[in-house]
């Protein structure tokens, strides 16, 4: 394999031309997708559509005329078509954090109808952390423990006693993929119900909520979906929940009439009741960009076709690495079933100032940082989008890494001192 073969890899490519779809900076290699998805070409000016014309000549007439109140629904229903949901099942609100208390807190409720006495709620100690933060102040309010596993072959030992499984698919630092199907159909044979957090694969691995039988799942706007920076998230709920679950933040925008202006609250049918304030309409105005902009992958063969390139660029990224640079360590599953559409590297040290080497030769990966136990090591991050990324990316990025390693060029000053964002 040599640089050649990369590009005759980009040359032979049915998606490339997806790349056009979007506003890249010239010079840069962007492999930060799974953290903050690259700018569509149609969003700047569908925003200063929404600004100028719905929200300055339309103003409050837009609810109706624009349909600015049911933005939250149709363009759920959009990503309801690349999670495997139903139209009708997902709804956008909020950010990932506050969607993981009200998914949480619907599926405890349930449980605490069902089966009162399991006090357990699993997740995993590598997962992002505010999922964490967030379980364990809902444990805390509700009475229940919250147990860490360290590797998904704990998770079977604990299931009889527990009320709750909250996993995301795609682990953030290493790109370890969770078998959905199979982890949510042990959970439901114990009696356990599954909550799923889809940050890392909506829109980067096919999802099939429904046929995956999951309880509850939640995912964000702003990274394979390329809705923008703090873009809102979407939840979606199983219909068999729909006409029994609740959820904690019951405000207006989620009840069945809210222009009724009652002083009680009726929860609006079906999903719609996770909806709290009012939706941020520029926000989710610039998402559904991002959305149809992956839609537009329908047309090459959608998410499948996707995947598999998703993979090839990954597969291609592990073995040039292990070739050329065998010190680095690849943290992210080999088995291409198990691995999402990243791949994460660890060195003996250094692994913050090598990263921002890369930065100022206009590779964009990130840090993250292991944990204070030393149990698991620092991460050189690399996300893939193949909406986006090309074979050459990872060839030249490659390159870039033998060079800031060779030269020892990452150990000067400068790549030492930490942002207060890595
Ligand atoms: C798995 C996971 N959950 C949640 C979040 C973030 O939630 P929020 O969008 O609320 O900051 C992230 C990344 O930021 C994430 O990777
Ligand atoms: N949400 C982020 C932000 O506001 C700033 C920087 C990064 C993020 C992220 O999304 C981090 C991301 N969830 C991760 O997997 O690391």
């Amino acid at each position: 394999m040599n640089r050649d073969d990369a590009v005759a890899l980009d040359r032979d490519d049915p998606l490339a031309p997806l790349r056009d779809l979007f506003d890249l900076p010239d010079g840069t290699i962007y492999l930060d997708g799974n953290s903050l998805g690259a700018l569509p070409r149609t969003t700047a000016g569908r925003v200063a559509e929404v600004v100028t014309q719905e929200w300055g000549r339309g103003l409050i007439e837009s609810w109706n005329t624009a349909s600015w109140i049911t933005l939250p629904q149709r363009v759920g229903d959009k990503i309801a078509r690349v999670v495997g949901a139903g139209q009708g099942e997902v709804v956008v609100a909020d950010s990932t954090s506050l969607n993981v208390y009200k998914v949480l807190a619907s599926a405890l409720s349930i449980a605490a109808a069902d089966a009162p006495e399991r006090r357990v709620v699993i997740s995993e100690r590598s997962n992002f952390p505010t999922d964490l933060y967030i379980a364990s102040s809902l444990c805390r309010e509700r009475g229940y423990e919250l147990v860490l596993v360290d590797s998904p072959d704990e998770i079977e030992g604990l299931l009889d006693r527990a009320a709750v499984l909250m996993l995301t698919e795609v682990n953030y630092r290493t790109g370890y993929l969770h078998p959905m199907a199979a982890v949510t159909a042990l959970a439901h044979e114990r009696g356990v119900l599954a909550v799923w957090d889809l940050c890392h694969s909506a829109g980067a691995v096919p999802v099939d909520l429904r046929g995956a039988d999951a309880d509850f799942a939640i995912g964000c706007g702003y990274k394979f979906l390329n809705g923008g920076p703090g873009a809102p998230a979407f939840l979606w709920v199983n219909p068999r929940h729909v006409d029994r679950f609740s959820q904690p933040l019951s405000g207006w925008m989620g009840h069945a009439a809210p222009f009724e202006m009652s002083p009680g609250y009726r929860p609006a049918e079906g999903v719609s009741r996770y909806l709290s304030g009012t939706p941020g309409v520029i926000a989710i105005s610039a998402l559904e960009c991002g959305v149809d902009t992956l839609l537009a992958a329908e047309a090459y063969g959608g998410l499948e076709a996707l995947r598999e390139k998703s993979l090839g660029l990954t597969r291609l990224f592990a073995d040039v690495v292990s070739s050329r640079l065998p010190a680095f360590r690849i943290e992210s599953p080999l088995d291409d079933a198990r691995r999402g559409s990243q791949l994460s590297l660890s060195i003996g040290e250094g692994a913050y100032a090598i990263v921002q080497a890369l930065i100022e030769r206009g590779v964009v990966g990130d840090f993250r940082a292991g944990p204070e136990d030393g149990s698991a090591p620092d991460i050189l991050r690399f996300g893939v989008t193949p909406l986006y990324t090309r074979y050459v990316d990872i060839w030249d990025a490659v390159d870039h890494l033998v060079a800031v390693m060779d030269d020892d060029e990452w150990r000067a000053e400068r790549f030492w001192t930490r942002g207060a964002v890595t």
